[in-house]
């Protein structure tokens, strides 16, 4: 029987992913909570879901479970209530291959001693009375999974503040060959996505098989100990958008404005003992708004071509700013770059130290994936045109998702990116005309290759979080 859980690969066919799609609540963000919330922006729900989230879905249903939508398409367009798309409608496409969170949380709130253990959990750390308990314990099921996301009950009454970030399910954990290592998010707006996805991950009859392969990160035992200023150093936190698994043996972990050394090193500890895999590498990032994970600086395209962010591509230091900064003139840019360190199973105490981030990619290419030196290839944000390459990586033209080798989904607007994609033979087409060409046989899912299929973005580009982000895959063939 084919796994129902393994991940070995960032290129690797998709077969089955995890998304929540945009819910209510990111309809209420309000401006003087949009930041604390990790939203720059408000956006306009009704238009991010029906001119690009529903794309999406209808992209990802073609590639992964095409039986759902196959034929289906002009139905499914003309229905202005867009019930395809809610999971409490009977019309739902109710994929077991393209799988909603909320689906998954109102099935598990089904069981009574489930539903009670996490309406405490969640009352407790939205600091709410006893008798809120009560009343989301009495609701059911659905309307409960609805409420514990968007934060506000049935009536309309706003309860809790939103989890607008829960789109972006690539954080919630990440897949490592058939383990599932779970989160432990730094930042306080994503503390209830972390709780929520726990008790799917603990409780859904779908990871039944991997129920013993679930991974907490332990936490440093004396945190509390500590006063906060100390403990803000020694916190374990780690977000999946910091690892990527490239190839069966070899783990990524950012380490960034969201992930720790500290986390990292209880992960090499967990994997290195279970052996899950033999080489784990560190990818020190600068701690900054712009890239808070890894995956907003690179993503893999095809087993030899990645795109990235140029500025962090190779050591930046000029010769002469070297000879100011040791005399003291020039302060140490250090914290501005990218710093890459490499452990191996069995020989944990002797790190390598990996110069450059496109060195570290094309040894993964060619050592790990069995690619040609000379055939490793790079693409730019902005085409590392100035100042094309900052402002495409911040609406996310690092931050693809691949589909298959060398077909990758990613937003619309980064055109020097886009250009760049074209030059280096990929073919563009909109998210919509490719759904088009699908239906009418003219293109297929099995078929294409080397494309870059764009995503409609004006407002889900607002959260620094692009296709990537907006997928935890579950399931890829291997490569
Ligand atoms: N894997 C990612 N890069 N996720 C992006 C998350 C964006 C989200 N607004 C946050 O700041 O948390």
């Amino acid at each position: 029987m084919e796994n129902l859980i393994q991940v070995s690969s960032e290129v690797g066919t998709l077969r089955r992913l995890l998304i929540h799609s945009p819910d209510s609540g990111l309809g209420k963000v309000v401006p003087s909570k949009a930041q604390d919330w990790l939203f720059e922006d408000i956006v306009h729900l009704d238009t991010m879901r029906r001119q690009e989230y529903d794309f999406y879905v209808k992209t990802l249903l073609y590639f992964l479970d095409p039986d759902k939508i196959k034929g289906k398409l002009a139905t499914i367009n003309a229905d202005n209530d867009r019930n395809f798309f809610k999971p409490d409608n009977p019309e739902y496409f109710n994929s077991d291959k393209v799988i909603e969170l909320q689906k998954l949380l109102s099935d598990i709130l089904e069981n009574d001693l489930v539903r009670m253990k996490l309406v405490a959990a969640a009352c407790a750390i939205e600091k709410e009375w006893y008798t809120t308990h009560d009343e989301l314990f009495n609701l059911p099921p659905i309307e409960l999974a609805k409420t514990l996301i968007s934060g506000s009950t049935p009536s309309g009454e706003m309860l809790f503040p939103p989890i607008p970030n829960f789109i972006f399910t690539r954080d919630i954990g990440i897949t490592i060959n058939n383990h599932i290592l779970l989160n432990r998010p730094k930042k306080q707006a994503r503390t209830r996505e972390a709780l929520l996805v726990q008790y799917i991950f603990f409780n859904h009859p779908i990871f039944d098989a991997v129920r013993k392969n679930l991974i907490e990160i332990p936490d440093n035992e004396t945190l509390f100990l500590l006063p906060e200023y100390e403990a803000n150093e020694a916190q374990t936190t780690l977000e999946g958008g910091d690892v990527m698994m490239v190839a069966k043996n070899h783990l990524l972990i950012g380490i960034s404005e969201r992930t720790t050394v500290n986390a990292a090193k209880q992960v090499i500890k967990i994997l290195f003992e279970k052996k899950i895999v033999d080489k784990i590498t560190l990818v020190k990032i600068p701690n900054k708004r712009d890239y808070m994970h890894i995956d907003t600086v690179f993503t893999q395209v095809k087993r030899n071509v990645w795109v990235l962010l140029g500025s962090l591509a190779k050591p930046q230091l000029k010769a002469e700013d070297e000879v100011l900064i040791k005399a003291g003139l020039l302060p140490s840019k250090k914290a501005e770059q990218v710093h890459i360190v490499q452990f191996r199973r069995g020989q944990a105490d002797e790190p390598r130290e990996i110069a450059s981030l496109e060195e570290l990619l094309t040894e993964i290419s060619i050592y790990d994936l069995g690619c040609q030196p000379l055939d490793v290839k790079f693409i730019y944000s902005g085409n590392n045109e100035f100042p094309y390459g900052a402002r495409e990586q911040w609406t996310d033209s690092c931050n693809l998702l691949a589909v298959k080798e060398g077909v990758v989904i990613g937003y619309d607007r980064n055109d020097k990116t886009l250009e760049a994609f074209k030059e280096m033979g990929f073919e563009t087409i909109k998210m919509e005309d490719l759904l088009n060409d699908f239906e009418s046989g003219k293109r297929s899912p099995e078929t294409i290759q080397n494309t870059f299929i764009m995503l409609p973005s004006a407002e889900l580009s607002r959260a620094r979080g692009g296709s990537h982000c907006m997928s935890m895959p579950i399931l890829r063939s291997e490569l």
